[in-house]
């Protein structure tokens, strides 16, 4: 037997569920096969695959070693846990969940401290004064040094943080932090704030390929085959059908909605009758329906898509660029 294709799932955590959702909806629904607390699992459907369920910093360290072809994880973890992360992996394609920020945080009572550059002053005046230099709390040690490295800033020592980072500053451990937010809750909550320009990193979710695992022609082929159902559903929530007949609809027409509202003609037309389906993003629908209208058709129907299946896979183009051939 070949050697499967190995997928990373997140098996807890943040990226678990909206994961577990994300493949469901291409179509690709996972199975356990000997129960919920079993980390190896099945695509139903697709031979030759293994899920592998792993905490989301696992994923990236597994991509890193090449031991999964694809998995799920966020790109802060990527970022950080991956030296040379853009040439050893391919950040296929972002998921639209598990958003939260990189940032960093000093306490809320320094209030002439607002940007990077306002803490590059107080921290080489720090050093001048307590005759040692000022301490980070993290877990992003690379993005830290990466970014403070950027802005300039060397007066500062990073003190590694495992969890609960944002009561450093309070419990005297360190003086300010960088740390993952999405609602600021916690921040606000330990008397902290974020510095203006203190964006590290905007990440989320990610679909993940590793150059280092075993592409075989048949990995590549089930590659080609799950980014496929991923492709198809990726295209069909960009759109809605639409679909009308009048006598006034002619390609001149059609050639102004592809402008105005940016709709595509997946099958062309429209036919002699008038007939046409068009594929419209939800923002442009109501503009697009009231056009048609104003030039005559009596009824525009508006239906949602679940998979588009084009003969481009935009996704599978780009993981064979990255791979080589
Ligand atoms: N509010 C948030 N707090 C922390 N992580 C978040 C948040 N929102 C999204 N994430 C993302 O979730 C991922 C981390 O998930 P999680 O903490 O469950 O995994 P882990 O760090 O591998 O697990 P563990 O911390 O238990 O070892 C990161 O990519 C992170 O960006
Ligand atoms: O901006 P907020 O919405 O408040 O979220 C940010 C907080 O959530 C995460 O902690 P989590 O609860 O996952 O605990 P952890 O420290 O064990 O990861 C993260 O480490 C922050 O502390
Ligand atoms: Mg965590």
């Amino acid at each position: 037997m070949t050697t499967p294709f190995v997928l990373a799932v997140p098996s807890k955590g943040r990226l678990q569920e909206q994961a577990e959702a994300f493949f469901t909806h291409a179509g690709l629904a996972l199975a356990k096969p000997r129960g919920a607390r079993e980390y190896r699992g099945t695509i139903m459907g697709l031979d030759n695959v293994e899920i592998a369920y792993l905490s989301a910093s696992e994923i990236a360290s597994q991509l890193a070693r090449g031991a999964v072809h694809m998995g799920v994880t966020g790109e802060d973890l990527v970022r950080e846990s991956i030296v040379d992360a853009d040439r050893r992996v391919l950040l296929i394609d972002s998921l639209g969940f598990g958003s939260a920020n990189v940032v960093v945080a000093v306490p809320q009572a320094w209030i002439d401290v607002r940007t990077m550059a306002d803490l590059d002053d107080v921290t080489s005046g720090f050093r001048e004064q307590h005759n040692r230099r000022m301490r980070v709390a993290t877990k992003y040690i690379n993005l830290t040094r990466t970014f403070f490295a950027t802005h300039g800033i060397v007066d500062y020592r990073i003190v590694e943080s495992a969890g609960a980072t944002e009561g450093a500053p309070a419990v005297g451990t360190a003086e300010m932090i960088v740390d993952i937010t999405t609602t600021g809750v916690t921040l606000a909550a330990n008397g902290l704030k974020v510095l203006d320009d203190g964006v590290i990193l905007r990440s989320q979710a990610n679909l993940v390929a590793s150059r280092e695992a075993d592409w075989s022609s048949e990995a590549r082929e089930t590659g080609r085959v799950i980014l496929d159902h991923i492709a198809a559903r990726a295209r069909a929530r960009k759109f809605r059908e639409v679909r009308t007949r009048f006598t006034g609809c002619n390609a001149a027409l059609l050639a102004e909605a592809q402008k105005r509202f940016g709709v595509e003609l997946p099958f062309g037309g429209p036919t002699s009758s008038g007939m046409v389906t068009l594929h419209c993003p939800p923002a442009q629908l109501y503009g697009l329906g009231s056009f048609l209208r104003d030039h005559g058709a009596e009824t525009v129907s508006v239906a949602s898509l679940d998979y588009v299946l084009g003969r481009e896979n935009p996704l599978f183009a780009r993981l064979q660029a990255f791979l080589g051939s």
